[in-house]
């Protein structure tokens, strides 16, 4: 589904990501893990379209997407969620869903300004969509009309996710979803991650530091380290990988190449 190739990225002296390939099988969730600043963020910029690579490719069901920015890969079916919450406050829960359909509705914001009556039957049917498809699978049905500020962290993340997931993406792109949760949380969290793979296919690519949550849903892990993939394979294979355990013992030395 997607095909990440050889991606060089410098920020001044600093070699971001050098020589990054990662392959998330469609229907599969990939995991990318390393230690502080191997460049997982910038792989997930770099896919997303928010960082421009020195070289390298990437390709979505085929197509190569790498001039593309970062809306013309979401209309193509890539979404993504980030590290800090970005939901609107002041909001409901379902209206915050809602602005991640945007893109999908054909009515223009001239005819919606004016509520034609081929705007509101769109908006209906979406409502409609939302409530069976998405809010359904995410349980989110006892809070869709409170407001998104008065939910806890763990509900205020699994919101983003619902959001992201209006679109029906082929990809699914997850930045350290379980950052700050508690273990409830994470758990929950893992399980509608899972859920939304077993129901849609969906294809799942994260980045995350939690090694439970990695370990349990993934199935297959990349593993970076200063900008270089060093071990890739089942959680298994990746956990009894002597370089992986280097590298997070802090063990593992930066090659001399990538130093400024
Ligand atoms: N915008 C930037 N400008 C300059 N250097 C950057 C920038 N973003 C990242 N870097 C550098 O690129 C390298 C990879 O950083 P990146 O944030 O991608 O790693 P990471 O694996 O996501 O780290 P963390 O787990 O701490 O979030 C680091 O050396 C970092 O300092």
């Amino acid at each position: 589904m997607l095909d990440v190739e050889n991606i060089q990225l410098t920020f001044g002296g600093v070699k971001a990501l050098a020589g990054v390939s990662v392959h998330a099988a469609t229907g599969k969730i990939t995991a990318v893990i390393g230690p502080n600043g191997a460049g997982k963020t910038s792989l997930f910029n770099v896919i997303s379209g928010f960082y421009k690579p020195n070289s390298g490719q990437v390709r979505l069901a085929g197509e190569d997407i790498s001039a593309l920015g970062p809306h013309a890969r979401a209309y193509r079916g890539m979404s993504r969620t980030f590290q800090n919450i970005a939901l609107f406050h002041g909001m409901t829960v379902l209206d915050n869903i809602k602005l991640g359909a945007h893109t999908n509705l054909k009515s223009g914001v001239l005819s919606a300004g004016f509520r034609l009556p081929s705007t509101r039957r769109e908006e209906d049917r979406l409502d409609r969509e939302i409530q069976r498809d998405v809010i359904g699978l995410l349980e989110l049905d006892h809070v869709q009309h409170h407001q998104v500020e008065d939910l806890a962290y763990g509900l205020q993340k699994r919101v983003e996710l619902a959001r992201a997931l209006v679109m029906k993406p082929k990809i699914l792109l997850l930045d350290e979803p379980v950052a700050g949760m508690n273990r409830e949380e994470k758990r929950e969290m893992s399980r509608f991650v899972t859920d939304v793979r077993n129901n849609w296919n969906t294809t799942v690519l994260l980045i995350e530091h939690d090694m439970s949550m990695v370990m349990g849903i993934s199935d297959h892990v990349v593993v970076l380290s200063f900008g270089k993939p060093i071990a890739s394979g089942t959680p298994d294979e990746v956990r009894a990988n002597p370089d992986v355990i280097k590298a997070y013992l802090g063990g593992a030395e930066e090659p001399a190449a990538n130093a400024a």
